[in-house]
């Protein structure tokens, strides 16, 4: 191991274990949201396979891990589906609730919760998808 590696910061992505722990939070997110009433309408015809695994690959790049996400832009994705605030705050809260139950630390969550304000306006309907 090179001086570089061992002084380099882990990045949240490394600190929580990869690729492993990030597709157990992306289970469980979505377990959540499925179970929820106001929220299962929306993934009914939905491939959730494909969904959960860009998930992880959206999340790994959030938490800083490497990019390797190939699915759509957030606005291209979310713009068609007339996504109110309401169900914006509900999903992020869930995705809250998992992180938490996994123990994720607190300023990774922290960072999280950073990133779902920034991208609010590109999911929720009548938003910006210009700030892609
Ligand atoms: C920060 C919040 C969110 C993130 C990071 C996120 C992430 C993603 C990702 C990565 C995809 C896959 C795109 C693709 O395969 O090309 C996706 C699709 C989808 N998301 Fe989200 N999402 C968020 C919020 C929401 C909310 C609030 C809802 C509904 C209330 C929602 C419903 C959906 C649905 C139904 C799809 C599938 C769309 C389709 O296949 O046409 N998402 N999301």
């Amino acid at each position: 191991m090179t001086v570089t590696e061992e002084t380099a910061p882990l990045s949240h992505f490394e600190r929580i274990g990869g690729t492993k722990s990030v597709k157990a939070a992306v289970d469980l997110f979505y377990d959540k949201v499925l179970a929820d009433p106001e929220l299962a309408g929306y993934f009914t015809s939905v491939d959730m396979a494909g969904q959960r695994r860009h998930m992880v690959l959206m999340l790994t790049v959030v938490l800083g891990g490497p990019n390797e996400y190939t699915g759509r832009s957030l606005a291209e994705a979310h713009q068609p589906l007339n996504i109110p605030l309401e169900h914006y705050v509900k999903v992020g809260g869930h995705l809250t609730a998992t992180l938490t139950e996994l123990d994720v630390p607190a300023d990774i969550l922290a960072d999280v919760q950073a990133v779902l304000g920034q991208v609010q306006d590109q999911v929720v309907s009548g938003g910006d998808p210009a700030g892609v």
